[in-house]
């Protein structure tokens, strides 16, 4: 026996556990109508995996769970389990018994599979049966119904049975499954064809595109690299040209300067030598009135000198000895006077030429002093000039030495939320820049941005260009900082505490918190000893500076003292305001200096011109007093000739003695007429120095004029190289995000001038590229994976493809094969059947279609004893029957079937065929087992063992063992009460 036990449980109307016990090789299965015989049929194939609603006789399949009866309520589960001994091995699996239970729930609606109480799939309870003849339209399990339907069907619905009688009804069902693969196959690889034309429409023209955008993105680094170069290149060549230009400038403005002070100095000068000259025409005049009075007071002086001479000649040729020695007496004394009067004016010019000299020198070394002390002022003046301009220079550019914060502001127009830095945005009071200097210490430099975000944007900026260094203070997290309250009461009442450094230090609202942060617990002290005193009180809690910028520290350490050039952003200003007040009074100390040294140069000259012409005049007397001696001489001589004894007495003329008039006339015409001598050279020299004065104003005019315009085309130059120089450094910033540092370092050593060529190549071929489309490369990347994924699928589809079709292939021939050889053998036994069953005649199964073995369908000739051979179709029901049993017969002798269940298949026999079709099946017994559920009694008599079916309980079907007699009574009973 194959089937060893069957145990259903709210299967259909086995609403309580029943066991059906198999322990022979015929069991029949006998009951009244509608008790649940054929229930039992319906349970051995659903545990056997059916699916068809339909073929279980249900409309859904809950149906075969138990609906309850009148007495009945319905049960929630069916549960049907067949226990088959499998020491033959007929199932696929190694155990020795095998236990199939298949599970529905009503609820849920879910269904569960088990082999040997192990879940499993229907899949599997499907592949443990498949070649066992158990299959779903297999032979197995034969109905009334199917007998009549294989009689009526047409010859190509016949078909199944004989393929599963040939084992090809895997094959036909893997062939299905392979020829719907092979449509979704066909119909994806329809689907890739599509795509893949479409993809190879897209692909060549994104190569295009991708190769000019390579080609374009080449053209354009190269572009970029050679561009820095020659940006920076020409930054360095503009910044030259701007310095030389400047330079230039502040030549120019120099030699202006220079220029219009020489104006303004000869202006004054011309100035003041017209007031002179005006002064010494007036001087002049004035001499010339009284040099004319006296030079005719002279003339009549001189005539009567001359009267009286010729009387003295007419008187000494005629007198007497006596009256020529009293004549020759007066005449000697006039020339002595004469020769004494010029001989004193000779000596008195002696001493003044003398003191002249004496003047002259102390003249130079005051003026030699004057220079020196003027020179020092200069020098004074210069240095202060060069400060101021240093400090102009810091005030204007701060953060020349801090890169990175320079950096940060050059790009300040690129980067997002820079909003200064500390030293610009606080405002120290005066006096207090040093102080809020000291407190703020480094922080001075610091940036304050916006946010944090803002701030690793500039750490970024400063990364990429390698400008060093710098801290951020970002506003959205500047903690603020005070002093304890009581603290702040405290340092109120101690001497030398000026206040917090925030009260010295102004900023925009907007920086209040950042104030309060920096500076709210700093505090200011007026000198070091008291921020000692008032560290101590407060317990070395706060950071004190001082007015001198001396600090002590949080703690108590002190830091101080004076560095050269110390100068922060904060005390700039000031010092510049300093060094301008300086420059001031040293240039009024210096241009005194100058008018100083101007005066004593003037005065020198005037001595010096009035001693050369006192050293004329003492020559022109020298002569003059020998001149008078020698005639003194000569008198005296004549005198002598006259009275030689006589001494002369030493009495002086009077007053108005006609000589000493001439000679005082003389004198004073002399003195006049040197003083007019000297004052009209004066006035010469005055005159002509206007003169080459003026000249020299009006070429140096000319010259200012000529240097204003130079130094206006070298401003205008110098704006230009300037305009250039700023969008050079903006393109820099802005195209390349570079500082002109980080690009200098980029620098390539190459020929600028062939690089300013490929430059504008470059640009000539980028432009003559068009429209570039940047996301090309990608997209083409993209799209060719695509393609050759694609296709290289598309090539695998075709494989499986060609690898399926070559399987159908094999499929169809091991199916031709194995039906063919089936269907042979099952003919040949058919007509031995046929004459059992038949008592004679004949019978053969033909194919429809010989050529097409694969579909053809199958008729079958019959011949019984003693009539004609007709085609099954025109027999009767009965003979139907039975031929479809004779064929149903062959099939089990070609092909052995381990359990064969009959539900009323002889149900339109005769008597006499009944007992043929029973006598045959017993036949079979020890190859096959039978389940044959029967109301014949023909049937009964076969079988080895009988259950009866029945329903005690209204629609509640139970089994019990019965034998052949009870059987038949039971029936008969059941059919009379009917
Ligand atoms: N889900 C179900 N719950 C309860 N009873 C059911 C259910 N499904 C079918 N039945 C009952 O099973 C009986 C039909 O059983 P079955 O067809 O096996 O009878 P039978 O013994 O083969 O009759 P016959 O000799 O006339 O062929 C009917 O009475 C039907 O009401």
């Amino acid at each position: 026996m194959f089937l060893k036990r069957i145990e259903l449980q709210g299967f259909k109307s086995f609403a309580d556990k029943s066991i059906i016990t198999f322990d022979s090789d015929v069991i029949g299965i006998v009951g009244p109508n509608g008790c649940g015989k054929s229930n039992i049929n319906d349970a051995i194939r659903w545990v056997l995996g059916e699916q068809s609603v339909k073929s279980l006789r249900g409309n859904s399949m809950s149906d075969v769970i138990f609906n309850g009866s009148a007495q009945r309520k319905p049960v929630n589960m069916a549960e049907v389990t067949l226990v088959f001994d499998n020491s033959r091995h007929l199932l696929n699996v190694d155990f020795e018994e095998v236990e199939v239970t298949r599970r529905l729930h009503r609820h849920s609606g879910e269904g569960e599979y088990f082999i040997n109480k192990t879940p499993c799939r229907l899949k599997d309870i499907l592949n443990l049966v498949m070649d066992t003849g158990l299959g779903r339209d297999s032979l197995s399990i034969i109905s009334q119904g199917n007998i009549s339907a294989f009689a009526d069907a047409k010859p190509e619905e016949r078909r199944a049975l004989f393929e599963e009688a040939a084992g090809v009804a895997k094959y036909r069902k893997r062939k299905s499954e392979s020829l719907s693969k092979l449509h979704r196959m066909e119909e994806n690889l329809a689907r890739l064809e599509d795509i893949i034309i479409e993809l190879e429409r897209q692909v060549n023209p994104l190569k295009r595109q991708a190769k000019k955008a390579e080609i374009y993105l080449e053209k354009k680094q190269e572009l970029e690299t050679i561009e820095v170069s020659v940006l920076v290149d020409e930054i360095e060549t503009l910044n030259e040209s701007i310095e030389m230009l400047r330079k230039k400038a502040f030549d120019f403005e120099a030699q202006k300067a220079m220029h219009e002070t020489t104006i303004q100095v000869a202006d004054t000068k011309n100035q003041e030598l017209r007031n002179e000259m005006y002064q010494l025409d007036r001087e002049i005049n004035h001499l010339q009135g009284e040099f004319a009075k006296l030079n005719e007071e002279s003339r009549i002086l001189e005539t009567r000198k001359v009267e009286l001479d010729e009387k003295r000649k007419y008187a000494l040729e005629f007198a007497s000895n006596a009256e020529k020695a009293k004549e020759l007496k007066t005449m000697l004394e006039e020339a002595h006077y004469e020769y004494e009067d010029r001989n004193k004016r000779f000596k008195d010019l002696e001493r003044d030429i003398a003191l002249a000299k004496e003047n002259l020198q102390k003249l130079e070394a005051d003026l030699a002093s004057c220079m020196q002390e003027y020179t020092q002022a200069a020098n004074i003046l210069n240095r202060l000039e060069n400060r101021k301009s240093v400090l102009e220079n810091l005030v204007k550019e701060p953060f020349n030495h801090q890169h990175a914060v320079r950096a940060i502001l050059d790009a300040k127009n690129t980067l997002d939320g820079i909003l200064g830095v500390v030293s610009q945005i606080f405002k120290p009071q005066t006096n207090y820049e040093t102080a809020i200097s000291s407190a703020l210490g480094g922080a001075m430099y610091h940036i304050v941005t916006k946010d944090e975000a803002s701030a690793r944007h500039a750490i970024g900026f400063l990364k990429r260009n390698q400008s060093g260094r710098a801290t951020f203070l970002p506003l959205t997290v500047m903690k603020p900082r005070r002093m304890q309250r009581e603290h702040e009461v405290l340092a109120q009442n101690l001497t030398g505490y000026l206040g917090v450094a925030t009260d010295f230090t102004e900023c925009e609202e907007t920086f209040y918190g950042l104030r309060e942060s920096l500076l709210g617990n700093v505090i200011v002290a007026d000198n070091l000893v008291n921020a000692n005193e008032i560290a101590k009180v407060l317990r070395y809690n706060y950071k004190i500076v001082t007015l001198e910028g001396d600090i002590v520290n949080k703690g108590g350490s002190m830091t101080g003292g004076k560095n050269r050039n110390a100068s922060t952003p904060m005390t700039l200003q000031k010092e510049l305001t300093q060094v301008e007040q300086s420059l001031e009074g040293q240039r009024l100390k210096s241009e005194g200096l100058y008018q100083q040294q101007q005066a004593l140069s003037a005065k020198k000259e005037a001595v010096r011109a009035s001693l050369v012409q006192m050293q004329i005049s003492h020559a022109q007397l020298d002569q003059i007093v020998k001149a008078k001696w020698s005639k003194y001489e000569h008198l005296r001589a004549d005198y002598e000739q006259y009275a030689p004894a006589e001494e002369l007495s030493d009495t002086s003329l009077l007053e108005n003695d006609l000589v000493v008039r001439l000679s005082a006339l003389h004198s004073r015409l002399d003195e006049v007429a040197a003083t007019m001598k000297a004052k009209r050279e004066r006035r010469m020299r005055a005159g002509s120095e206007v003169e080459r004065k003026e000249a020299s104003i009006r070429q140096l005019r000319r010259d200012l004029n000529v240097l204003q315009n130079e130094e206006r085309e070298v401003e205008v130059a110098k704006a230009k190289e300037e305009t250039r120089l700023e969008a050079s450094m903006e393109r820099l910033s802005s195209t390349y995000e570079m500082t002109f540092e980080y690009a200098q370092s980029q620098k390539l050593d190459t020929d600028m001038k062939e690089a300013r060529k490929k430059v504008l190549q470059l640009r000539e071929e980028i432009s003559a590229l068009g429209n570039i489309n940047l996301d090309a490369p990608s997209e083409y990347q993209e799209v060719r994976e695509r393609f050759e994924f694609l296709t290289h699928q598309k090539e695998d589809l075709q494989q499986a493809k060609s690898k399926i079709l070559d399987a159908i292939d094999e499929m169809d021939e091991i199916m031709v094969r194995q039906f063919k050889a089936m269907f042979d053998k099952i003919n040949s036994e058919l007509n031995d059947v046929f004459r059992s069953l038949f008592g004679g005649g004949k019978a053969r199964l033909f194919l429809v279609d010989p050529s097409d073995i694969l579909n053809t369908g199958i008729d079958i000739d019959v011949q019984p004893p003693g009539k004609t051979v007709q085609n099954i179709r025109l027999f009767s029901g009965g003979e139907k029957s039975l031929i479809a049993i004779c064929v149903l017969f062959s099939i089990l002798k070609a092909r052995t079937m381990p359990l064969c269940i009959f539900d009323e298949v002889e149900a339109a026999l005769d008597q006499a065929n009944v007992e043929r079709f029973a006598k045959y099946i017993a036949q079979f017994r020890g190859e096959s087992q039978f389940i044959v559920v029967t109301h014949r009694p023909g049937t009964m008599a076969q079988c080895d063992a009988l259950y009866g079916v029945t329903m005690q309980q209204n629609g509640v079907s139970q089994l019990l063992k019965v034998k052949l007699q009870d059987a038949i009574n039971f029936i008969d009973k059941k059919e009379v009460k009917a």
